[in-house]
């Protein structure tokens, strides 16, 4: 298995992330501090000041930069995208088509990032990654709290085009939290729990739970065009990004395959409709996807083989 993690601020390629049931359990993320538009927080939104790390692979970097190219950040934020294969180093920066290198950290690893964060860091090294260049460290690497900033929290730097676009207005934010928290396991990360169960009932239980999800959530996509009913959310773009990625990677190497997103009218439809929004296809990297699902998890795909299919009509 390619990924390892660090300990003590030291890189090892122990994965750790399996109980003895076989099942995968994502391991927390640790930095959770907030951007705020007054600086209360002690990170006060400027612009220039962050600079936002991510994988075009990753559905959960892909929130983050979803949110940054549909609120235009991207004269405030700047940006680095890794390759999309992870190394024995965990995530690294290249050359590689569509990716961006460290222009701020100058690193070859995200690793580096953390350790010059956090000297004695032990954890996963993930993306996202929101930097702060002015105290040189670490603000958060939590999808859900980063999209929630950049939602609000820039827009004085903004043009009124972008300030007045909500995806978590205070009306919906119960119902947003809601879905968010009831999609999280059995879709999000129910993908996840089938392509990395180690036992046949961890993953007979993970592929149950997310069919059951996806039908549940098929059927309200029949009655309303948004999760929250009429307007687009935050939610939306978090299913969004693991449904962009379902026949893509998931049904095929993930063993996600009961049902192809294409056979769930709704799904597939919302799925098209969001990818076609805005700019928001200019930040879904097909290729990066499927490289990173499939030459990145060699435990999963020994060969590496990107496979040439399948040909999904998004636009
Ligand atoms: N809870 C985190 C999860 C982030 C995450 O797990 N990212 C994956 C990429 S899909 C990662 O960086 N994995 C690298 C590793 O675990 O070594 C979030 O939502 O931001």
């Amino acid at each position: 298995m390619a990924l390892g993690q660090l300990v003590n601020g030291t890189w090892t390629t122990e994965w750790t992330e399996r109980n003895e049931k076989g099942q995968f359990q994502r391991m927390s993320t640790q930095f959770h501090q907030w951007i705020t538009a007054d600086g209360s927080s002690g990170f006060k939104a400027e612009s220039g000041r962050y600079h936002l790390y991510i994988s075009l692979g990753c559905p959960w970097a892909h929130r983050t930069v979803l949110l940054w190219k549909l609120k235009g950040l991207e004269n405030i934020i700047s940006l680095s995208i890794v390759d999309p294969v992870i190394s024995e180093q965990g995530w690294q920066f290249s050359d590689y088509t569509g990716s961006i290198r460290d222009t701020v950290n100058h690193a070859d690893y995200l690793w580096q990032v953390y350790v010059k964060s956090s000297p004695t860091y032990t954890g996963r090294v993930t993306v996202p990654v929101l930097w702060d260049k002015q105290t040189n460290q670490i603000v958060n690497n939590e999808s859900r709290q980063i999209i929630q900033m950049f939602n609000s929290e820039f827009n004085e730097f903004l043009d009124s085009e972008f300030q007045n676009i909500d995806f978590y207005p205070p009306h919906l934010r119960e119902a947003v939290d809601r879905i968010l928290d009831d999609i999280y396991q059995p879709i999000n990360n129910g993908v996840y729990r089938c392509g990395f169960a180690t036992s046949q009932a961890a993953y007979d239980e993970a592929v149950t739970e997310l069919f059951q999800a996806l039908e549940k959530y098929e059927a309200i996509l029949g009655q309303q065009r948004y999760l929250c009913g009429t307007q687009i959310t935050l939610a939306d773009w978090c299913l969004f990004t693991t449904l962009f990625r379902f026949d893509l990677a998931y049904y095929g190497l993930f063993k996600c395959n009961v049902k192809r997103l294409v056979d769930f009218p709704n799904l597939w439809n919302y799925c098209r409709e969001l990818y076609q929004y805005g700019e928001a296809q200019s930040v879904c990297s097909i290729d990066h996807v499927k490289h990173l699902y499939y030459a990145g998890l060699p435990e999963l795909n020994p060969s590496r083989i990107v496979p040439t299919g399948p040909a999904i009509a998004f636009g």
